[in-house]
């Protein structure tokens, strides 16, 4: 079946599902035993090429650069693949997996597809799509093949309750401060202030999203189970690309394609969604009208249950330097003078810096590595799913109890984009970083001068969230 080069009239059979920057995913809907409880992953080209996302390869050349050859030397075959697909399969199973643990990764498998099939897909697909995504990015039309994988909304068929099952997915981004030595001192407030508050500002600013959001990661990975509640619940105010529910694979709540979808916030006491509120009622047995908290509840002890964060932290940390410690190792990397150093006028600063500068290759590529991978797992979401757990019926699932209804639920907990981060793309995150640290310093200090002095969009949303800092 994998084998098969898939035509026109195969793409019928396949359903929107999601896309993000880079992938567009769909869902099967068709009998074929093998594809039932599968999606697509199919790859996108921007529209517009920047120089950060992306580079026009030969047909038939290595997708990895010589220096990404170089850097992920130890991975199996990854530096001949001529496919990003094969790549990205072998990154995820070979790297991330290991890491992550097994259990909670799916690499999929590539399938051959043809150009004919990936048009009907687009064509099929188009009004379902976000317009901002449309107009962003197509289907890559001249890639050969596709990432068949399980879907994760759903669990594999052949058990009781089929077709009772909710899935959330969220995005949780990096969760933890930094600490690293080689931070200015005009951005230490990176360590004391998170990423995703900050990035928060800069997209108000940027039209990205019209709220702030209250989410804080470092809840969501505190390993304290009040905090990761409070996390979810903050996730579902405010969902932004970081939180989304199916059921039985039908986006119920939360922006399709990775959107912004910049006007919803939503009232745990005062639910409006009626598909998210039917959902509820199906799967919890509430008598009340408690069915939200519930949920969230359900959803909180999972997470907590499964471990997942924890693991998901201990990735994300091995980005021990901070960006502005790898910067200087990239630099070490590409044999070209340091273009940080050059700029810096903190003589101290300058003298901890030439220490990366004295490192081996090798030291240079660890460091390097861990930045990469850690940025992956900043960047990757996750996918749980449940169902209400049949009595008497033992089950290879984890399970979770939910106090407030009584009902014991079966779980299961994946990560999904697992690809990995371009090399090329280092001068670009510091640069992204210190754009990030710049308008919130700024932000904050315009703030602090008089909120007239602020941006007008910042201050209106920013002046109650100052106070935490
Ligand atoms: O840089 P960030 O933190 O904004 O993350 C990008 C994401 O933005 P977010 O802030 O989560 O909305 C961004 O997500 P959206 O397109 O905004 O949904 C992508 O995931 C991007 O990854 P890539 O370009 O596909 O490799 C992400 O870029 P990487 O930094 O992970 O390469
Ligand atoms: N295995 C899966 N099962 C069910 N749904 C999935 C699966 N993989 C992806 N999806 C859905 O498709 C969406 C897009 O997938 P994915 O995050 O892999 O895209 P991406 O372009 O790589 O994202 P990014 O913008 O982070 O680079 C996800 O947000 C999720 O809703
Ligand atoms: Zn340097």
């Amino acid at each position: 079946m994998a084998l098969r080069l898939w035509r026109a009239e195969d793409a019928e059979e396949w359903a929107y599902r999601g896309e993000g920057a880079a992938n567009l995913v769909l869902g099967y809907c068709g009998s074929s035993p093998g594809l039932v409880g599968k999606v697509l992953r199919v790859q996108k080209v921007r529209r517009k090429k920047s120089a950060a996302k992306g580079v026009v390869r030969e047909p038939g050349s290595p997708v990895l650069t010589s220096h990404e050859r170089i850097l992920w030397k130890d991975v199996d075959k990854i530096g001949e693949c001529t496919s990003k697909d094969i790549a990205g399969q072998l990154y995820a199973l070979h790297v991330m997996s290991p890491l992550l643990g097994a259990e909670h990764v799916d690499p999929g498998m590539h399938v051959a597809v043809s150009e004919e099939f990936l048009r009907s897909v687009e064509k099929n697909i188009l009004d379902n799509r976000p317009s901002w995504r449309v107009d962003a990015a197509r289907v890559n039309t001249l890639c050969d093949s596709a990432l068949l994988m399980s879907d994760h909304s759903f669990f594999p068929r052949g058990t009781l309750n089929e077709d009772l099952c909710v899935a959330i997915e969220i995005k949780p981004k990096c969760g933890f401060l930094p600490f690293s030595k080689f931070i200015k001192r005009e951005t230490i407030v990176k360590t004391r202030v998170t990423r995703f508050k900050m990035h928060q500002v800069l997209k108000l600013h940027e039209g990205q999203i019209s709220w702030l959001s209250e989410y804080d990661p470092l809840d969501l990975f505190s390993g304290s189970r009040d905090r990761m509640n409070q996390a979810i619940r903050a996730l579902f105010h405010c969902p932004q690309n970081n939180f989304r529910v199916f059921f039985n694979g039908s986006l119920v709540f939360g922006a399709l394609g990775g959107g912004m979808d910049k006007d919803v916030v939503n009232d745990i006491s005062h639910e409006k969604n009626e598909a998210f509120e039917n959902m509820l009622k199906t799967v919890i047995q509430e008598e009340h009208t408690q069915h939200v908290q519930s949920f969230l509840e359900l959803v909180g002890d999972a997470i907590f249950n499964s471990g997942i964060i924890d693991r998901l932290l201990e990735v994300q940390k091995l980005d021990i330097f901070d960006i502005e410690g790898a910067i200087h190792a990239y630099y070490n990397i590409i044999s070209q003078p340091c273009l940080i150093c050059q700029n810096l006028n903190d003589a101290d600063l300058l003298n901890r810096c030439s220490s990366i500068h004295s490192l081996s290759l090798e030291e240079s590529l660890k460091i390097v590595r861990g930045y990469l991978i850690a940025t992956t797992a900043k960047d990757c979401s996750i996918m749980v799913s449940f169902r209400p757990r049949q009595r008497n019926v033992t089950s290879d699932f984890g399970s979770v109890f939910l106090k407030s209804t009584g009902q014991t639920f079966d779980y299961k907990a994946y990560f999904i984009d697992l690809d990995m981060k371009h090399f090329r793309k280092m001068p670009y995150y510091y640069e992204l970083d210190q754009k990030i640290v710049e308008f919130y310093v700024n932000a904050e200090s315009a703030l602090v001068n008089g909120i007239n002095s602020a941006c007008p969009c910042v201050a209106q949303n920013y002046s109650l969230s100052l106070s935490e800092c």
